[in-house]
């Protein structure tokens, strides 16, 4: 562990443990004093380290949406994941999103994308038995199926687990006034290929449907997946990535509808599209489908509510966000 002294901002010497945690507390006292005094705190708890898996959610628009329970677990982890590949935050995970994130925490962090998340994940785990290990997930760590496996798997190798809880996307569609307590199974749409067109979601829709509740698309993400050319020559290549459109993902639902014919939805059926849940330039619409097949949500990540039935007070909040 490397030590150094410092000048810190108020002028005195001090003994940091790392560069890495002066630097974020330099920089969180120039953007709160109140973050910064909780970061004074947790320096001088940090002798006692504790061997901790911390699942962290980041919130759903930057930097700024961890909690301060969570910065204070990230500060005393030894290592940090992200995991890329079921959400993003607005900046997504490009090489500046990421260090603009470990300038905020003063540490590097390590991307878990699918391959490690699903394929080497104990090894993480099992150094979550030597010392504080934090898994950075975007929106809330229950809000993707995935990490309650992950869960699961820690307590199976009897590594401790806390849980950091943020916003998800699956209460801030609340924004359009759609009561959460009326919405049925959440649907996830996968893109469809020229083989592979799996319609699985179509029963769920049309079960919410006839019980008048309201149905959470989630779009699909696919972000360092190999193209299927390259798995068939042995040697994996990654495809670009790609994120499911709202005029996308109603294309194929609608497509789905032709096929299978049962009125689970159609053209005319009202919709509510969001975009970029939780940042500034957040977009929420209401419209049917055929309106909303062609509006430019613009940057990812999108979603979308097909609405069951409405009470008066969801229909008096949908018209402000009718075009
Ligand atoms: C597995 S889910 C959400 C996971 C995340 N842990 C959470 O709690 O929000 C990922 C999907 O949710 C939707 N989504 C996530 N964040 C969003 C946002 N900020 N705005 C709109 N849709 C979002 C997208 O359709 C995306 O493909």
């Amino acid at each position: 562990m490397r030590r150094r002294t410092l000048a810190t901002l108020d002028g005195r010497e001090k003994d940091f443990e790392t560069f890495d945690n002066f630097h974020a507390t330099q920089v969180l006292t120039i953007v709160h004093p109140a973050i910064a005094f909780y970061f004074k705190q947790i320096e001088k708890n940090q002798i006692e380290r504790s061997k901790m898996l911390y699942i962290i959610g980041l919130g759903l628009g930057d930097e700024k949406d961890i909690t301060l329970r969570g910065l204070e677990a990230v500060k005393k982890s030894h290592k940090i994941y992200i995991e890329s590949y079921t959400s993003l935050l607005s900046f997504g995970i490009s090489q500046e999103g990421i260090s603009t994130l470990e300038k905020l925490y003063g540490k590097p962090l390590i991307v878990a994308d699918r391959e490690m998340v699903e394929e080497k994940v104990d090894d993480m785990l099992l150094e979550a038995r030597e010392f504080d290990v934090a898994f950075l997930v975007v929106g809330d760590p229950f809000g993707a199926t995935t990490h309650s496996d992950l869960v699961v798997r820690a307590k199976k190798l009897d590594v401790e687990v806390k849980v950091i809880y943020n916003a998800s996307v699956m209460n801030a569609v609340g924004v359009c006034g759609l009561q959460l307590y009326r919405y049925g199974e959440t649907v996830s749409l996968p893109f469809f290929t020229e083989t592979w067109r799996p319609d699985s979601f179509y029963e769920k829709i049309l079960k919410n449907r006839l019980l008048g509740l309201h149905t959470l698309c989630l779009l699909d993400i696919r972000v360092k997946e190999p193209s299927l050319e390259s798995l068939c020559r042995g040697k994996k290549q990654y495809e670009p990535p790609s994120f499911m459109t709202i005029g996308v993902a109603i294309d194929q639902l609608l497509e789905v509808e032709q096929l299978r014919g049962e009125s689970a939805y159609g053209e005319d059926t009202l919709c509510v599209g969001f975009a970029r849940l939780g940042s500034e330039n957040q977009m929420v619409m209401a419209g049917s489908m055929k309106q909303l097949r062609t509006v430019d949500f613009g940057p990812p990540l999108h979603c979308l509510t097909i609405v069951g039935k409405t009470h008066p007070v969801e229909e008096e909040m949908l018209d402000f966000y009718r075009n």
